[in-house]
């Protein structure tokens, strides 16, 4: 703005203020009382001359100014919100996704419970959805879903989880699989089936704070959240009546090296004293193997995988070595969208060995953040651990992995020792 358009705007707000007081004084000065009684003729002076010092020029210059900056700074912020906005949505890069989330933003939650109750005791919801309906377009919601159905966002229960090993890769597989155009990842473990479901509450109730925790997906994603604890800590019942058809990824690794990792992450998280060592944990004062120790426990895969057999075929699972996920990413990524039918996306050129990380990591032209590596939480180093501790704990693991993988009904490298 060039200084003579300044000036002459500052003169004509100036001239504007000016005449504005000298009018709200003239109304003053016709409202000046003729009362009577002194006192009501103070109080209306004193109220007069409160109003014309508040008006004076300076004040209401200033005022102006206010609420001109004041004005400025909301449009600023709002416009800064709606950029944040998008930016944060993964597909921002795509015009067309650009203009679908901004169609679906003023959506009016429209919850369609559909939970159906089956015959019989054991009670399974099956359809559970809530539909979004668009306030802006005056469609209902199923002519709107109908004529648009790939602009709607919906709130829905995961059709996939990986429901653990904890320590073994499963951050990696969510890394991986949040780059898949079809899937909506939850980037957080909701640890809902673990910690947060409260038993005493209808599950009808729970089912849809669940959902509500989860991202919301187009009808062409399907939502996907992990949470190790799951595997072990979770009741498989709880799954399966939240989804029947519930698709089960169970990442597993040597129970040995779990046990290792599970301790440095423990120690990481200061539920042991500094001076704990590894063998302080695992073992006894006799050496014996400290079987109610937690690190240990978790290790054990046989019995949880039987509590989850009970609830879903093997049909529904795909029980994955981390050792091939870690080895070739490609071919197991590839292995795992055949699983969920998912359209192909993974080739050679999506991830890249990283030689420092000593990991495979996601080529940065597809996810620039950490140069496509996880975080350094997911790269612990290990503490030394003796041939002999090892092989105690190999002579107790073999018969636990070997029930595991009669179970699982597939023999894994990792689990075989001897
Ligand atoms: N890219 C890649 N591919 C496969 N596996 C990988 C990868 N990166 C890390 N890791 C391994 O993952 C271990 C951490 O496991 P989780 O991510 O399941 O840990 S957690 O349960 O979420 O805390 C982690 O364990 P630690 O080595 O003990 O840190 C690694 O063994």
């Amino acid at each position: 703005m060039n200084s003579f358009l300044k000036g002459n705007m500052l003169s004509s707000t100036r001239i504007f203020c000016l005449k504005g007081i000298k009018c709200l004084k003239d109304m003053l000065k016709r409202m000046r009382p003729t009362a009577n009684t002194r006192t009501s003729t103070l109080k209306m002076y004193i109220i007069q001359q409160k109003l014309s010092s508040f008006f004076h020029p300076i004040c209401a210059c200033l005022i102006i100014l206010f609420t001109i900056c004041g004005f400025i700074w909301i449009t600023y912020l709002y416009k800064k919100e709606t950029i944040e906005t998008f930016s944060k949505d993964p597909h921002h890069l795509d015009p067309t996704r650009l203009f679908q989330t901004s169609m679906t933003e003023n959506v009016n939650v429209k919850i369609i419970n559909t939970l159906e109750r089956q015959e019989g005791e054991d009670r399974q919801y099956n359809s559970s959805e809530i539909h979004y309906t668009s306030k802006t377009n005056g469609y209902s919601a199923d002519s709107f879903t109908r004529q648009t159905n790939a602009d709607v966002r919906m709130a829905k229960r995961p059709e996939v989880i990986n429901i653990g090993i904890q320590k073994c890769g499963t951050g990696a597989l969510n890394a991986y699989l949040n780059i898949h155009p079809n899937l909506k990842v939850m980037k957080t473990e909701v640890h809902f089936f673990d910690k947060l479901i409260n038993h005493k509450r209808p599950f009808k109730e729970e089912l849809k704070r669940y959902i509500k925790m989860l991202p919301r997906a187009f009808p062409n994603e399907t939502i996907f959240e992990k949470t190790p604890a799951y595997f072990d800590l979770a009741d498989p019942y709880d799954l399966h009546r939240m989804n029947p058809a519930l698709k089960l990824i169970l990442l597993v690794c040597d129970p040995v090296r779990r046990a290792v990792s599970a301790y440095v992450h423990n120690k990481a998280h200061g539920r042991y004293s500094k001076d704990k060592s590894y063998e302080d944990i695992i073992f006894d004062k006799d050496g014996y193997i400290n079987t109610t120790e937690e690190v240990i426990i978790r290790s054990r895969y046989d019995k949880p995988l039987e509590r989850y057999l009970k609830y879903f075929p093997r049909s529904q699972f795909l029980i994955m070595e981390n050792t091939f996920l870690m080895s070739q990413p490609t071919l197991a990524m590839q292995e795992i969208e055949k699983f969920l039918g998912l359209k192909k996306f993974y080739t050679n050129e999506t991830f890249y060995f990283h030689k420092s990380v000593g990991y495979y990591c996601i080529n940065p032209s597809i996810q620039r953040d950490n140069a496509g590596c996880l975080g350094r939480n997911k790269y612990r180093f290990h503490p030394y651990v003796s041939e002999e501790n090892i092989l105690k704990l190999k002579h107790f693991f073999q018969p636990i992995n070997d029930n595991f993988m009669k179970l699982a009904g597939k023999k894994f490298p990792s689990l075989m020792y001897f």
